[in-house]
């Protein structure tokens, strides 16, 4: 018994406890089958941001829109198309019919289908080390606890105390009708996916941005360029300052530092994601939170309480669903270890090549280091641009907006980053991560293998191929 099991008898006693159902979720599978599992999931649908207001009905809408702009461009083709109409109440219908018999399956597994978990449908509050008020009238405890509650949107408190009817990606892609006119707060992946969609489909889009770039963490070539061209399909509104949102006339919209009113006949704010760690009684528990509010953990998922764990949102610095997903599976080996101080046996997170992808248009795919980001770490790098329009499938596609650019290393020839803008970027940049991965280099990666021709990788190949190492 290690010193972190208590009395087995007791109802109220489990061996794990997880608080959140989305990444979660995933945890208690089959080698867990006799364990006594506590789940904590506060809101309905079930199943965490990913599946019910995040990355699947994203992606799901932004098919849509590219079916849609696909009819809009085909006359640079020679094929001449209209749009006859969008019907978005279908569209919508299409998303939520599909997710949430989904979402409703995975709480109807977990509250009769999987006898060792006992889902606690409520609002989890550490009341000390690993006692945990369930919420719904019980108080539980556990040997071990993964907190895996996610993050929020972010409200800016001008937005909130203004009374103005603002929306979120929680309700967003549920309005009852396409919106004519979208105005968007914020400048990061959220306000580049959903101008992409709503403006696809049809509405005017706004985007407010403090700064000067969209998707100002990305490597500048790409954030540039996406700035560029976002301002040729939306109406974009650069330094914007603080805004203050505003209803007139029946419309609602910011006003920016400079007096100028942007208003349309939805609001949707998108500046960031809080974790949820500041609302689980972190304190009692004796989880420390870093100064942005995440839960501290270390490179095996521990938290500083004994006994308990952290993964995805709550503590992951990348707000990502495969990071999220990758620490899930991390942490839930070393639950089934039953050791907490003795890590030998435990699997560690492996954050060194994380790549990201935004599914606006053109769409985005990054990993490692920005090329400022490699001189500022000093190394000596050799960088290579290269279009879309300078390969085979480029030309096919009338491509004059996509590159994909990878900064390496001289010498070694080391892969250190890899940004691509354009037609399938997030396909497109993925053998540059199985690369970055495995330590191949900038030669044996375009000399080591074939590159199907005339196929759109060959854009990454001539890149390889032009690095000055
Ligand atoms: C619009 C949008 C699009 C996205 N698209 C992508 C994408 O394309 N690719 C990608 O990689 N990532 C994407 N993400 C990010 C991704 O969704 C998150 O990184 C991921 O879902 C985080 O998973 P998680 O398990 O940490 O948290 P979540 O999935 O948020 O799960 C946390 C759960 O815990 C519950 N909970 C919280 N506190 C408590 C409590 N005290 N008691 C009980 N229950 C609690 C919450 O209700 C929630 O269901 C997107 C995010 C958004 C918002
Ligand atoms: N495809 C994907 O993987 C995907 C898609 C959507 C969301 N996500 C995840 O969700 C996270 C949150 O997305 P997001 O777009 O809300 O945040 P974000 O961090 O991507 O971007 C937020 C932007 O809002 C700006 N901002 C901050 N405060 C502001 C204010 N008061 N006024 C105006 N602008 C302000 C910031 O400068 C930043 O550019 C992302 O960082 C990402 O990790 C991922």
């Amino acid at each position: 018994m290690s010193h972190l099991d208590t009395d087995r008898s007791d109802t109220d006693h489990f061996d794990v406890a997880i608080i959140g159902s989305g990444s979660g979720n995933s945890i208690a599978d089959d080698r867990f089958a006799d364990l006594k599992v506590a789940l904590f999931e506060e809101h309905s649908p079930f199943g965490g941001t990913c599946l019910n207001v995040g990355c699947i009905p994203t992606k799901m809408f932004v098919y849509a829109a590219e079916v849609a702009r696909t009819i809009r461009d085909s006359s640079r083709y020679g094929v001449d198309s209209t749009l006859d109409a969008v019907r978005w109440p279908d569209i919508v219908d299409r998303v939520f019919g599909r997710i949430d018999p989904i979402a409703a399956g995975g709480k109807r597994y977990r509250e009769s289908g999987s006898p060792n978990v006992t889902l606690f449908s409520g609002h989890a509050t550490f009341t000390g080390p690993r006692t945990i008020d369930t919420g719904t009238g019980r108080v539980i405890t556990a040997d071990q606890v993964v907190v895996a509650a996610g993050s929020r949107p972010v409200i800016p408190e001008q937005v909130r105390r203004s009374g103005v009817q603002f929306h979120t990606n929680d309700d967003v892609m549920r309005l009852p009708e396409l919106p004519e006119h979208l105005v968007i707060l914020g400048s990061g992946y959220i306000a580049a996916e959903f101008a992409h969609v709503f403006g696809a489909l049809g509405s005017k889009v706004s985007i407010v941005a403090r700064k000067d770039t969209l998707l100002r963490g990305l490597d500048t070539d790409v954030s540039t360029r996406f700035t560029e061209l976002a301002q040729k399909n939306w109406d974009v509104h650069l330094n914007s300052g603080e805004s203050e949102a505003v209803s007139e006339d029946g419309l609602v919209g910011l006003e920016l530092a400079d007096g100028t009113k942007v208003l349309g006949d939805a609001l949707l704010v998108a500046i960031g994601r809080e974790p949820n760690g500041d609302h689980i009684g972190a304190e009692a528990a004796g989880i420390e939170l870093d100064d942005e509010g995440r839960i501290v953990v270390d490179e095996f998922g521990r938290t500083t309480a004994d006994g308990v764990f952290a993964i995805g949102d709550v503590s992951s610095e990348y707000q990502l669903k495969h990071v999220a997903n990758h620490e899930a599976r991390v942490v839930s080996y070393n639950l089934l270890q039953h050791a907490w101080e003795d890590t030998s046996s435990f699997r560690a997170f492996d954050h060194r090549f994380v790549p990201a992808a935004v599914f606006t248009h053109p769409q985005i795919a990054a990993v490692g280091l920005t090329e400022a980001e490699a001189r500022d770490a000093g190394f000596d790098i050799a960088v290579k641009v290269q279009n879309y329009g300078d390969v085979a499938y480029g030309w096919a596609m009338e491509d004059q907006e996509g590159f994909c650019k990878i900064v390496a290393e001289k010498g070694t020839g080391r892969i250190l980053g890899a940004h691509v803008i354009g037609a399938q970027a997030p396909t497109v940049i993925q053998p540059l991560i199985q690369a970055m991965s495995f330590g191949t280099t900038v030669t044996e990666m375009a000399r080591g293998q074939y590159w199907i021709h005339p196929g759109l990788p060959e854009v990454v190949e001539n890149a390889l191929l032009g690095l000055d190492i």
